[in-house]
């Protein structure tokens, strides 16, 4: 669907790309010629989808350890990736996500999750654009990967909410600040899409399964992977050189099916036809 060279010369940062959807971004970016390199806090992990990817694709990949909690090690890995050549586009995909009784968090629990999602975003992208204004560098790219929950707030995921929304708010201040600067901004908002991490953490077996969740999808179906690799190729590619401050939800329509009427609208689809009908007023 895309020109093969569409990221051709492009150097990429996806933070947490040795799983789940960073993985898949990073597979169809090296696909589509990029340089990619991708971070995360278990080496181990990176490693073998380094091997993987590199293999799969024949792109070029690298892999960097960082917990993009920490300030000093964001530094270090922005100083290990420069030492080569700088980034051209950041991602920001690295997350943390806990289901459970806001009033029963922690504040580490608390801590753990806004400092993956919005300290970690925060200081990979200063990170980034400090060093490409520095440079005069332009026609760069941030783009983060926020969640539904980010516009509309979602229970017994609080801190994920908050942090995403946080995130979502950099998004389009940046776009403002640094657009004159030849930086731009864009998020993307996915709903559902299967991935070790999210469905270990977040469907437990009380929850019914991929089958009650996609009742709640107009769709009727997850996402495909594929399906969100080819949005974020878009996006950070110069196709896209005129999208700044923009969050694309690429959801299946779910954001609309949980908002208007709500859960009773929701049970209004399984209506039959007799239940519809008689409602219907009578003719005399
Ligand atoms: C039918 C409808 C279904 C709808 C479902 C559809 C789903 C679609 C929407 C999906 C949105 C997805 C958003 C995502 O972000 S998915 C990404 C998931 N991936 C990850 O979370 C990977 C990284 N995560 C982690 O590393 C950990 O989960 C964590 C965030 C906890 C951080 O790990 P770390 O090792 O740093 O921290 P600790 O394990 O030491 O824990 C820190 C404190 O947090 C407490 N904790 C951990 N888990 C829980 C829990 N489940 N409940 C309560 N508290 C928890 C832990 O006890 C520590 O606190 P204390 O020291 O005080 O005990
Ligand atoms: N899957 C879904 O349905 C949805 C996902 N999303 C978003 O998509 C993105 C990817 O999630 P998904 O692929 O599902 O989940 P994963 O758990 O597979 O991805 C999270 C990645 O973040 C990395 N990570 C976590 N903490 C840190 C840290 N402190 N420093 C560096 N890297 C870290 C993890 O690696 P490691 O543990 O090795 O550090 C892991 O590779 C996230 O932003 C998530 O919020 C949004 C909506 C829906």
């Amino acid at each position: 669907m895309f020109q093969p060279d569409l990221l051709k010369g492009k150097r990429i940062l996806v933070t947490g790309g040795g799983t789940g959807l960073g993985r898949s971004m990073t597979h169809r970016f090296l696909e589509l010629g990029a340089n990619v390199v991708i971070c995360g806090r278990r080496e181990d992990v990176l490693k073998q989808t380094v091997d993987e990817l590199a293999k799969e694709t024949g792109g070029e990949i690298e892999a960097v350890g960082c917990d993009v909690r920490i300030p000093d090690a964001v530094e270090a890995m922005m100083d290990t990736i420069w030492a080569k050549r700088p980034l051209d586009i950041l991602v920001n995909n690295a997350a943390g996500q806990i289901l459970a009784q806001t009033h029963k968090l922690s504040t580490r629990a608390i801590d753990a999750v806004l400092g993956i999602v919005l300290h970690g975003s925060a200081y990979c992208t200063v990170a980034a654009g400090r060093r490409w204004i520095d440079a005069g560098l332009r026609d760069r790219v941030v783009m983060s990967i926020l969640t539904v929950s980010s516009l509309t707030g979602a229970p017994f995921t609080v801190p994920s909410s908050m942090a995403k929304a946080g995130v979502l708010a950099m998004t389009k201040s940046l776009a403002v600040e640094w657009g004159p600067k030849g930086i731009r901004t864009c998020a993307i908002v996915p709903g559902p899409f299967p991935t070790e991490g999210a469905w270990s953490r977040l469907m437990p077996k009380e929850r019914g399964g991929n089958e009650e969740l996609v009742k709640t999808i107009p769709l009727r179906r997850v996402g495909e992977h594929e399906e969100l690799a080819n949005l974020a190729a878009f996006l950070v590619s110069d196709g896209a050189a005129y999208i700044n401050g923009d969050a694309v939800v690429i959801d299946g329509g779910k954001m609309l099916q949980s908002g208007g009427g709500g859960a009773s609208t929701q049970a209004m689809l399984d209506w039959t036809d007799e239940q519809w009908e008689a409602l219907r007023p009578k003719r005399k």
